[in-house]
């Protein structure tokens, strides 16, 4: 695994989108694997400051989202479609028809993951993956003891999980309890990763990640059995991983 350790969020935003802008760049075709999340949120801010500066054109970029709550439609608030089309598609020239996000309201859940499954094979697999790392070690929706091997399905989130995310709800009650989330054979399918980890509260889980054993207690470990993987973490999230490393 690479790593690029950063003084702060800032500047682990630009280094995210750096590589986002020339992968971009290089193949104006690319299909970018994109996550929700306080953490790429900055990395979005600055590809939009980048697009406005022309560094990147989106107009045939394919984007392909890691989840979405069971039961928001694409226009309720806390939705991560609204979550994309707020902090980046509206913002830059990406198509509409060229994004793809997990529909939480399909009246059949399992053929809705069969379907996404399916979007993850014929517009992708993702070029490169942008990821976040949840203080428990999971990724995308995969909450420890996820097995390594599935594709799109449909998960029940730990309360710590939903906890996290009561922030962007007026209560814990409104927090969805299940989510479509890309498995981790699915998210192992992308030819490049990048994780970003940011803040002291990503400590432990960093080190984790660089000292631990892969396990499936530890969802991000799954990473370390894909070869081209570029963790971004700000000093403050490395900061335990520095002591024994
Ligand atoms: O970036 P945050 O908000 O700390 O979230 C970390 C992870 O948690 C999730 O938001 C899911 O709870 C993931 O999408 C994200 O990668």
């Amino acid at each position: 695994m690479n790593i690029i350790v950063t003084e702060n969020k800032k500047e682990l935003s630009q280094k995210a989108c750096s590589i986002f802008e020339s992968q971009v760049r290089d193949n104006p075709k690319s299909v970018l694997g994109l996550a929700t999340g306080s953490t790429p949120t900055g990395t979005y801010e600055e590809l939009i400051e980048g697009y406005s500066h022309g560094n990147a054109d989106y107009e045939n970029v394919k984007t392909i989202n890691l989840d979405e709550y069971v039961g928001l439609g694409g226009d309720h608030p806390q939705s991560y479609r609204t979550f994309m089309e707020e902090n980046l598609f509206r913002h830059v020239n990406i198509q509409q028809e060229n994004t793809f996000i997990p529909d939480g309201t399909a009246s059949e859940l399992q053929k809705e993951c069969l379907r996404y499954e399916e979007v993850i094979e014929n517009i992708g697999p993702p070029d490169i993956q942008l990821l976040g790392i949840g203080e428990n070690g999971h990724i995308g929706f995969n909450e420890p003891g996820s097995s390594f091997d599935t594709e799109t399905h449909v998960v029940e989130l730990a309360a710590s999980t939903r906890e996290a995310n009561a922030r962007f709800f007026d209560s814990i009650e409104d927090v969805p309890k299940q989510a479509v989330t890309m498995g981790i054979r699915s998210i192992l399918k992308s030819k490049r990763i990048v994780l970003l980890a940011s803040g002291e509260r990503k400590a432990r889980a960093i080190e984790q990640l660089l000292t631990g054993e892969i396990t499936e207690d530890f969802p991000a470990s799954a990473l370390k059995r894909h070869d081209d993987v570029t963790l971004i973490v700000d000093k403050e999230a490395y900061q335990y991983a520095a002591l024994r490393r």
